[in-house]
């Protein structure tokens, strides 16, 4: 027979307090959406989302008091002590409903983050994906092998050259390119469609040729250029990422050189000098084009 261990239950009591705590501070930071926790917590009603009390959720929010949380609960005939993921289908669409008319003009856009190689397109998206999970990232696919660390449906899909063929045929793509005159990527059509029919914003991580497909098809896209502090940096940090031969870097440089010239075609610029700033300027961005009703 197990015995109940109550140091093990009360360890993970206090780890379940902690984990709604960092939800909470991650709303008030405006790090996450409140629709994002929302529909995370009826995903998961265990999850430390599904486990705030609707009132905590509530009062995270920008400019709720305890005021506005008390009568909001009393419109949206929810009871003080309710879990949020423990709301049944007709108050979650009240829920739902409420949020789109809190912010009625946010609008979920098509985000391309461009530039030219080893600048650190990989690497500030990243910090994107670790820190703002509200921001979606399209997962490509290439005919390129994988280079060490990475991984399938993860970094790429990594698909064979008859399957990139078959993909094209059938329109999979938003928009596809070979890059560096060598192996060729694509954005799958699908995937980013029903990100944006969530009402979630995409990050695209593509090529400059993609950037101009994108910025043709989706005319409200938000064309971001990543650009080094210098040129001598960039190369630094090409070679000393030490994943290509240096042929393969001389013929990647040569496309830098096209890429850096085209800056003009974007939105703005961000220079990636510090990982974490160029990553708070890109979600920055990200934020303004949603707030922006394009009126
Ligand atoms: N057009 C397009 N370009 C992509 C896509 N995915 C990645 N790329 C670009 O392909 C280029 C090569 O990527 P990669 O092989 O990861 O090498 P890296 O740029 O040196 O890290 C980069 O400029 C990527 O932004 C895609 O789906 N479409
Ligand atoms: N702000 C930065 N400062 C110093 N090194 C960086 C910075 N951003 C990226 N790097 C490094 O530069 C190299 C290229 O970055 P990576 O993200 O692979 O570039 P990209 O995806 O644009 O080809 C990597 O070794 C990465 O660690």
């Amino acid at each position: 027979m197990t015995l109940p261990d109550p140091a093990a239950a009360g360890r993970a009591a206090v780890e379940a307090r902690r984990a709604r705590a960092a939800v909470k501070r991650a709303l008030r930071a405006g790090q996450r959406g409140p629709r994002d926790v929302a529909e995370r917590a009826w995903q998961e009603p265990e999850s430390p989302e599904g486990r705030l009390r609707v009132p905590e959720y509530l009062g995270a929010l920008r400019g709720m008091g305890p005021k506005r949380v008390e009568q909001l609960l009393a419109t949206l005939g929810i009871a003080e002590g309710k879990r949020l993921g423990g709301l049944g289908g007709l108050q979650r669409e009240r829920v739902r409903g409420w949020l789109a008319d809190v912010d009625p003009s946010r609008r979920p856009r098509l985000i391309v983050l461009a530039g030219p190689t080893a600048v650190g397109k990989g690497t500030v998206a990243q910090y994107v994906r670790e820190h703002f999970p509200q921001i979606r990232h399209s997962v490509s696919a290439t005919t390129r092998a994988p280079r060490p660390g990475e991984i399938d449906g993860v970094h790429y899909s990594f698909v064979s050259d008859a399957e990139f063929d078959r993909m094209v045929d059938e329109r999979e793509f938003l928009e596809w390119a070979t890059v560096h005159n060598q192996s060729r990527y694509g954005t799958p059509r699908s995937s980013v469609q029903a990100a944006l029919d969530a009402g979630d914003s995409v990050l695209l991580e593509i090529d400059l040729q993609g950037a101009r497909q994108v910025r043709e098809s989706f005319p409200d896209a938000v064309l971001l250029f990543l650009a080094p502090p210098s040129w001598d940096e960039l190369v630094r940090r090409l070679v000393g990422r030490g994943t290509e031969t240096e042929s393969e870097r001389e013929r990647r440089l040569e496309t830098a050189k096209v890429e850096l010239a085209s800056q003009p075609e974007f939105d703005a610029t961000i220079v990636n000098t510090d990982v974490a700033e160029a990553a708070r300027e890109v979600v920055e961005r990200i934020l303004t084009a949603e707030a922006d009703s394009g009126a």
